[in-house]
């Protein structure tokens, strides 16, 4: 297991990362997001020992590095994945992956794993970036890292590459049976590939879930608008034991609520755009298109509703409603949204 506790670095005067906690389990993948200049590199350089931490300690297997006993990057047998696949140009595929290897049987399990073995004695430079990535993937687990850290691994690629990818490099690190922390810009990619996600706000971890709780409950708007589009629709909550079934009232439709920090009286419902229907034919329309957004098998719209609160709600592309026009808004769902203090 990899423990990390109250990791801090500073730069300078400034800190950068701020009190990490964190516990990953053998084979979990940690996925970690946050806007930029976050901390998320930061956090992968302490982690690997390339960096001094200011406070905390780093734990796993027979070592503990902290700030009067750092443990060295050779030491903490790390193995690390970058987005410019950083390979030597110069080596073969084979040659690439074997590198300063031993027993190089391992490096054949992974070569032939990720579907290189007609590219072994090609140089990186007649491959693709998604052959790339995987050369540099096989050569990281070649050499058996007792945990993995990918910075960002799939951003040089387009995005169909990008989908079959992220489930091979999972898949990889699954039967590697390590722990891995995976920084990624994209909320879909952690929603989708990761056992955990961890949400970075300037160097703070605002919380560390799974993907479902991240998404469904986040523990602040921070988190709510970064996992993905939300829209907050005033609403009223009774929080006594009169509302059995945790009722929202809205004007659109009463859902049922989780609520987050003691929200209660006026309150505000985190809605997705999934959790909506838009209808354009409906006798008495409650809102008014503000803007739509063409997305190939669906449209984004976000339609400001009579009561004043802007919604964002996705529908099939077959729905096509112009800015300016008139049209229903509800509530579908039927499963528990967060409901935050106004
Ligand atoms: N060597 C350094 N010296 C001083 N400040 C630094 C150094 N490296 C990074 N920083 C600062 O530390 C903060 C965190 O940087 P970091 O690269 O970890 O962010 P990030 O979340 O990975 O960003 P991005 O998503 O853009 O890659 C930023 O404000 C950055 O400017």
């Amino acid at each position: 297991m990899l423990s990390v506790s109250n990791l801090s670095v500073n730069y300078g005067a400034t800190r950068v990362v701020d009190k990490l906690n964190l516990e990953l389990g053998q084979d979990e993948i940690l996925m970690l997001v946050g806007p930029t200049g976050c901390g998320k590199t930061t956090i992968l350089q302490a982690l690997a020992g390339l960096i001094p931490v200011s406070e905390g300690e780093v734990r796993l297997g027979n070592w503990v590095s902290t700030p009067a006993k750092h443990v060295p990057p050779e030491k903490r047998n790390v193995g690390m994945v970058f987005q410019d696949f950083a390979l030597f140009p110069h080596l073969t595929v084979q040659q690439n992956v074997c590198f300063r290897l031993k027993d190089t049987s391992l490096a054949d399990h992974w070569l032939t794993l990720l579907g290189l073995d007609n590219f072994r004695n090609v140089k990186p430079a007649s491959l693709s970036g998604g052959q790339k990535q995987r050369v540099a993937l096989a050569r990281t687990l070649a050499h058996e890292p007792a945990f993995v850290l990918l910075d960002e691994p799939l951003s040089n690629l387009d995005a169909a590459l990008k989908d079959s990818l992220r489930w091979e490099i999972r898949d990889a690190l699954k039967k590697a049976d390590v722990p891995a922390i995976w920084v990624t810009h994209d909320q879909e990619e952690a929603l989708s590939v990761g056992d955990r996600i961890g949400i970075l706000n300037k160097g703070v971890l605002e919380q560390l879930d799974t993907p479902e709780v991240c998404y469904s409950t986040p523990n602040s708007r921070f988190v709510a608008r970064f996992m993905g589009e939300a829209s907050f629709l005033k609403a009223q909550f009774d929080n006594s034991e009169n509302n059995v079934d945790n009722t929202v009232i809205t004007d659109i439709g009463n859902v049922p609520g989780t609520p987050l920090q003691n929200a209660h009286g006026d309150v505000d419902l985190l809605v997705r755009p999934d959790d909506l229907s838009l209808d354009a034919s409906h006798a008495s329309p409650n809102g008014t298109v503000d803007w739509v957004r063409y997305e190939g098998e669906s449209r984004l719209y976000a339609v400001m509703l009579d009561n004043g609160s802007q919604l964002k709600v996705r529908v099939s592309h077959e729905n096509a409603i112009k800015p300016g026009e008139r049209a229903h808004m509800s509530l579908i769902t039927t499963h528990p949204l967060a409901v935050f203090p106004r």
